[in-house]
């Protein structure tokens, strides 16, 4: 992940959104890709990003918004091209790996070379009530929306984690012994996986405090009612929008003792030897914090974000000692997610 000189101090937000954009392609669309196709993708998106606040107008009256702001829809149809330029050929050659998996009668997912990817589950679905495959076009939408909604978030929130490992050296401490304990137990084995992850209560705990104390998104995406309901007393009309203070939850002094504070001991139960994490964070049961969302339309990749988080910092942390360059500042700014604005930068010493 890093090419650096021993104790270089590394600004890391850009190997973490690299590293974790080339992850959700590989797992978009099965393959490993080049660097400069990668890269080509990345640019796209981020330029489809950026436009699309913009782009949310043209939704009110399209017939009338197609007069009134032509420019407006000549770019969104140039992005779109460009995205369609770029993810079509990619989902056909899956299409292709697919048919010929068949032609050969034998499944491309029990072939140990290959893996079962997302694109894979979009070619095999049929819509139930239209009864009818999805088109090509629909699929485009859909990786692009699994790219965009994975990257940032996941990134921003292992930046504020590992902000917090570099600022409080005891929880860096606390970690390595951790995963020593579970990973030295097998003889020559350096690699951290995944279900080593199960063992790690620690772990799983930093990451619920660096979720709880720093959630990316400090609002959900906006839902509208869909008839007149009442909330504690007031009502919310038929197509009102609501949103959840996400951020502010998760620093309730009436739910959260220290609020502000980064202590992931608050998530362990039980005594010393046998210490776990027991936390509803869908809210299934009760919601005291909800950085993915409750409900119907809560983030489907709650589960592959949290493993994503606990597999980046236990490796991280296994492979290198982090180190400060400056005092860790944790003030924040408003980017897609709300990121830190001065992004962490560290001293990464090999451990090994
Ligand atoms: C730490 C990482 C992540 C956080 C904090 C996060 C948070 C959220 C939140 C707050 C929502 C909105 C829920 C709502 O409107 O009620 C959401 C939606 C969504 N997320 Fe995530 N997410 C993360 C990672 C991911 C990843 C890795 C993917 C995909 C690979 C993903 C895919 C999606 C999608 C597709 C939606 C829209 C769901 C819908 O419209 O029903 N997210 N996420």
């Amino acid at each position: 992940m890093f090419s650096l000189t021993q104790g270089a101090a590394v600004r890391v937000i850009d190997h973490f959104q690299y590293a974790m954009f080339c992850l959700l392609v590989l797992m978009c669309f099965g393959d490993k890709l080049e660097e400069s196709k990668i890269k080509e993708i990345k640019t796209m998106q981020r330029r489809m990003m950026r436009a699309f606040s913009g782009f949310n107008l043209l939704n009110i009256c399209p017939t009338l918004t197609k007069i009134l702001f032509r420019k407006r829809w000549h770019k969104l149809f140039q992005l779109r091209q460009q995205q369609h330029s770029v993810l079509i050929p990619l989902i056909n050659s899956r299409k292709k790996v697919n048919e010929e998996a068949k032609a050969k009668a034998s499944s491309a997912h029990d072939d140990n070379d290959s893996v079962l990817c997302y694109v894979d589950t979009l070619l095999g679905l049929e819509l139930p009530e239209k009864k009818r495959k999805l088109e090509t076009e629909e699929m485009v939408s859909l990786c692009s929306e699994f790219l965009n909604a994975g990257t940032d978030t996941t990134s921003t929130a292992l930046q504020w984690i590992m902000a917090n490992v570099v600022k409080h050296q005891e929880i860096q401490e606390k970690l390595y012994e951790e995963i020593k304990g579970v990973v030295l137990v097998r003889t020559g084995e350096v690699e951290i996986e995944e279900e080593d992850l199960h063992n790690m209560p620690y772990l799983r705990a930093v990451i619920l405090e660096g979720l709880r104390r720093h959630p990316p998104a400090h609002f959900v995406l906006p839902h509208v009612v869909s008839e007149d309901v009442v909330v504690g007393g007031h009502v919310v009309p038929k197509n009102g929008s609501v949103n959840f203070m996400v951020a502010e939850m998760g620093w309730d002094p009436n739910v959260w003792e220290d609020p502000m504070e980064f202590k992931p001991e608050r998530f362990l139960v039980g005594g010393d030897n046998d210490k776990k994490v027991e936390f509803d964070i869908k809210g299934n049961r009760e919601i005291k914090m909800m950085p993915f969302g409750a409900g119907r339309r809560i983030c489907p990749a709650s589960g592959l974000a949290i493993l994503h988080l606990e597999y980046f910092v236990a490796n991280l942390v296994w492979k290198f000692e982090w180190n400060k360059v400056d005092e860790v500042d944790l003030s924040e700014a408003q980017e897609f997610t709300i990121v830190m604005k001065n992004p962490l930068r560290a001293r990464l010493i090999p451990r090994h």
